[in-house]
């Protein structure tokens, strides 16, 4: 147990000034002056360390060189073992510590367990023995355990703490119990008369409790032992049943929950009915209704409802926002700054595991470093030349639990969904690192040289980026501070500073500075984290970190509608498939069903097959338009549905129809079933926004509009956030934003109504502006791997097979020349191209033109305005032309009852297709799409001679960008 309880950070590192004694750099002049503190006696640099190091005799160090490296070799083993934890960077491994746990534990073997005799093992053993009694037989198998930790997770000191305190407690309270249960043996019959009992440590713990009653000590330390396991396995209390049937699964090989049979049952009225407040039941079918306790779950819409899911634990420390310095205490001189740097940069700490309540700002000074300023070579120069700590492997990540009922599908179908442990876990996030401190000093720096009265009181390091906190003295402006921005970026070398005035909540301004040091945010430690695990409801995703380290998970039901915008390669597909995952870990299709649309063809391709798709990835963005179309009558559907039977959302009609209170006309065979919540994903809002704007527009706002309450959900996704791609109206209905790193203000705007994402840094560093919250919240997206995906997209199709419908994007289906136009097509077509090139809907100009009769003119007229190219005829005035010359190709194609590739995107989309179908077969693809443009080329002009030479180079672009993909 030596060192696990004591040590929660790497040993302390020389910094290469100190070696060689370098003057402190620019920064150093703030250590020079705080020697000001002067209360530890003269300043840092005269406390600077010698620059000729301290030896050891050479014999030591050989006995040390050769104890680390059978360190090493045994601990290269033992991390081989088993789960591969054999990447810890050199400076993580606790090797030496942890032979020495081992080799005790086959020391006290040896004379405990196998009887080894002569002088020394004897005179080992009588003081093991005579203190620890019967419990030295348990104490090699604890300092084993003990060495196995040392040697597999040195990082995770917290968890290492924990184990050396159980195994303590489980010590002393095991030698109390063994004093009585040896007889009670008193100090006079001397050592050996201990040894047969529970020790030295067992008559002191046990003799002063046995006075008043022999079975006091043993129920106590009874007690006492048993928690002392819980300790050692990290077992909390409400957890012990579950711990139990997981060793016994383990043990046996076998698995309760599937040999459960009852649980199917009692776990399919247990749907969606999560422990809810006890709320007074909303009256759903009138007086004599029975009350049924499968719909106590719904509570209706709640005060206050927001889309993220945050820690509403107040416990002490895990509030977001806690003062970086506890109130009463001062704030640290800039003398007490340099120090702590200093400190931190010889033993950087980690955090442990479980990092996701750590989210207060690090205070720079704690009261009891007061006093403390001197220490040797205490100059920020050395703090920042300490070699970066590289990331330590996580230790292996805690379950999802799985959800207690059984996933019972329509159909007697049963679904499980994914196990957590595909989703692989991240780094362990750093608390402090030398870069940090490194900002800090060169903020100090910049706020002394501007003469501005203000504290680097603190930060919270985030996975981009850290927040540090500045308070002002009294009576110093925060203009003071904000004027300086320019400055703070010169002086810590960024571009991309942003300065909160004042952080939300504090009386502080934060200052955003990114971390050269990012770290990446698995999308499985978000979906562990509790914040996720307090809810089972099927619309969570996991979203990222936020800058105080804190993971931010939101439910999309409660969004209801999402705009994700960003430049090309921010992270907006990352995010997407972030999403998506979250849904697939966590719902069934009966739960929630998707239309997902890419018309980039290659970022959502992996979800092909998955059961909750509820029609084929849509790339054609014409076919999109009609699928958004069907959305709205789905819609409609679902209304019509909760106004026929008296409910306000979909949840309500869901939780009515499992029980069996919905019941269809006497007369209808339709069997109603519950509505899974539907969610619509568009990758590139622009490519559909191109092809149809105004029909696309109308659909996503009636949608956006009214869908909450039918469980419909829109995720728009696109990299041109301009007001023609996501207009005013779209804008207005979609409430909820994640805004990625913009190329402009302008595009922050757009999405976020507030500068700010062009400052972002890229690569899922993100805005996130849920419905109703004022300020945007700074977030790390959480990341997904492809592998993860392909795992999760696995499990998920071996349930179940995707069932499309096949009325959302229907096949084009060949439309017969209207009977009307008779022979007439080719002059009718010729008239369209004129009046449309011309813009002039003139009868006797067809006449002319044409060289047709009036009664010819005439009728060739009545079937324009039939197909809306012009409107009604007013006198002797020519008609409005209604179709643009843009539009005229579509026109066209219609009359001729073809599919219209009257676009750009949409000639683009279908160039993209035979280019792929000619890679395919081992074509030239390029020569292909070249070909194709000049075809097009002639038929545009062929149409329009005025507008081609724009459109084809529109054309050109798109063909060329989407081959190029
Ligand atoms: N959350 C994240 N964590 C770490 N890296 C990320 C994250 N999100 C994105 N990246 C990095 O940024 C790259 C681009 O991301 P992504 O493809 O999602 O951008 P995009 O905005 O969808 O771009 P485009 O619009 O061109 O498709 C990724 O390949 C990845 O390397």
């Amino acid at each position: 147990m030596a060192d696990m309880a004591t040590r929660t950070s790497p040993a302390p590192k020389r910094t290469s000034s100190s070696k060689t004694g370098a003057p402190a750099g620019r920064s150093g002049s703030s250590a020079a002056k705080s020697g000001r503190s002067g209360s530890s006696g003269g300043s840092a640099r005269t406390r600077q360390l010698p620059a000729v190091e301290h030896r050891q005799p050479w014999l030591l160090r050989v006995a040390g060189g050769a104890w680390l490296g059978i360190g090493h070799l045994v601990g290269g083993g033992v991390r081989r073992i088993g789960q591969d934890v054999s990447d810890l960077a050199p400076e993580d491994r606790r090797d030496g510590a942890a032979l020495f746990n081992l080799a005790l534990a086959v020391f006290i073997a040896t004379f405990a367990w196998w009887g080894l005799r002569g002088w020394f093992p004897d005179a080992v053993y009588a003081v093991v023995n005579g203190t620890f009694g019967w419990m030295s037989l348990v104490l090699p198998l604890m300092l084993f355990v003990c060495a196995c930790r040392l040697f597999r997770q040195p990082v995770d000191g917290r968890g290492n703490n924990r184990v050396g305190i159980g195994f303590l407690i489980m010590t002393f309270a095991g030698c109390g119990i063994a004093h009585i249960v040896g007889g009670q043996p008193t100090v006079s019959e001397g050592f050996d008369g201990l040894r047969q009992a529970g020790g030295m440590l067992g008559f002191l713990a046990a003799s002063p409790l046995a006075a008043i009653h022999p079975a006091v000590p043993v129920v106590l330390y009874g007690l006492l032992a048993f928690v002392s396991v819980l300790i050692v396995t990290a077992t909390p209390f409400g957890a012990i049943p579950r711990r139990l049937r997981g060793a016994y699964e383990h043990l046996m090989g076998v698995d309760l929950q599937e040999n459960d049979g009852d649980a199917h049952d009692r776990s399919y009225l247990d749907e969606n009915s999560r422990p809810a407040p006890k709320k007074k039941r909303k009256r759903l079918f009138g007086k004599d209704e029975e009350a049924d306790p499968r719909l106590e779950g719904y509570v209706g819409d709640e005060a206050f409802e927001h889309a993220v899911i945050d820690d509403d634990d107040p416990s002490p420390g895990a509030s977001k926002g806690t003062p970086a310095v506890a109130p009463g205490v001062r704030r640290p001189t800039q003398a007490e700054i340099a120090v702590e740097k200093i400190k931190a940069a010889q033993g950087l700490g980690t955090k442990g595991a479980d990092a996701e309540n750590a989210t207060e700002a690090i205070p720079l000074v704690t009261p009891g470093m007061a006093g403390a300023a001197a220490v040797p070579g205490a100059t920020p120069g050395a703090a920042v030349q300490v070699p970066a700590k590289p990331v330590a492997p996580a230790p292996l990540p805690t379950p999802i639990p799985q959800r207690t009922e059984q996933l019972s599908l329509a159909g007697d179908v049963t679904y499980t969904l994914p196990s957590s442990d595909v989703l692989t876990p991240g780094s362990i996030p750093k608390e402090r690192t030398e870069a940090n401190d490194a900002v800090v000093a060169a903020l100090t720096d910049t706020l002394q040289q501007f003469n501005v009265d203000a504290t680097v009181t603190g930060f919270s390091r985030g996975p981009t980026v850290t927040r540090y906190e500045i308070e002002l003295a009294p009576g110093t402006k925060v203009e003071r501070v904000t004027a300086l921005s320019k400055n703070i970026s010169y002086a810590v070398a960024s571009s991309d500073v942003r300065i909160l005035s004042p952080i939300p909540g504090k009386s502080a301004i934060g200052i955003e500075i990114p971390n050269t040091d990012r770290e990446t945010v698995s999308l499985g430690d978000v979906l562990r984290s509790q914040n996720a695990r307090r809810t089972d409801h099927p619309m969570v995703m996991g979203v990222g970190k936020d800058v105080e380290g804190g993971y931010v998970v939101a439910n999309l039901a409660k969004m209801p509608h999402l705009l994700v915008a960003g430049a090309t390669g921010a992270g907006k597909s990352s995010f997407v498939n972030s999403m998506i995952t979250s849904l697939l870990m966590r719902a069934t299709p009966d739960e929630v069903r998707m239309v997902m649309v890419d018309p980039k063809r290659v970022e959502l391709t992996a979800y092909e097959g998955v059961p909750h798709l509820i029609t084929p990835i849509i790339t054609n963005p014409k076919k999109a338009a009609e699928a958004l179309q069907w959305v709205v009558r789905e819609m409609d559907a679902r209304y019509d549905d909760l106004a026929n039977y008296g409910f306000k959302h979909v949840d309500d009609f869901n939780k009515a129809v499992r029980a069996g209170k919905v019941q269809p006309p006497v007369d209808s065979k339709r069997v109603i079933r519950p509505y899974p919540y539907l969610l619509v994903i568009v990758d590139e809002l622009a490519d559909l926004m191109m092809v149809a704007p105004r029909d696309v527009e109308d659909s996503i706002v009636r949608i956006t509009q009214l869908a909450r309450a039918a469980g419909i959900h829109l995720v728009l996704a696109t990299q041109r956030p301009s007001v023609d791609v996501v207009t005013g109206l779209i804008k207005a209905n979609v409430p909820s934003r994640m805004a990625f790193a913009t190329s402009s203000v302008t595009d922050s705007r757009v999405v976020l109504d507030q500068p700010g994402a062009e400052k972002l840094i890229g690569q899922g560093d993100a805005l996130f502006l849920p419905m109703g919250a004022s300020k945007a919240m700074r977030v790390q997206g959480a990341w997904v791997t492809e592998s993860e995906i392909h795992k999760v997209v696995e499990h998920v199709k071996g349930q179940l097979q995707a069932v499309y419908r096949d009325d959302v994007a229907p096949e084009a289906q060949k439309k017969q020349i209207d009977d009307d136009i008779g022979d007439d097509l080719e002059v009718l077509l010729q008239a369209t191209e004129l009046v449309v090139t011309t813009q002039f809907g003139s009868t006797s100009m067809l006449q002319r033109k044409l060289r047709v009769g009036f009664a010819k003119a005439g009728r060739l007229m009545d079937l324009l305005e039939s197909r809306g190219v012009v409107g009604p005829s007013e006198g002797s005035k020519a008609r409005d032309v209604l179709v643009k010359p843009d539009d005229l190709a579509a026109v066209l194609a219609a009359m001729k009852g073809q599919e219209a590739p009257a676009t750009a995107d949409s000639q683009t989309a279908a160039l993209s297709d035979n280019a792929n179908a000619n890679i395919a077969q081992g074509g030239y693809a390029e020569d292909l799409v070249a070909a194709d443009l000049d075809n097009r080329t002639q038929s545009i002009e062929y149409y329009d001679g005025a507008d081609t030479a724009g459109d084809d180079e529109d054309g050109s672009e798109d063909a060329w960008s989407l081959t190029g993909r």
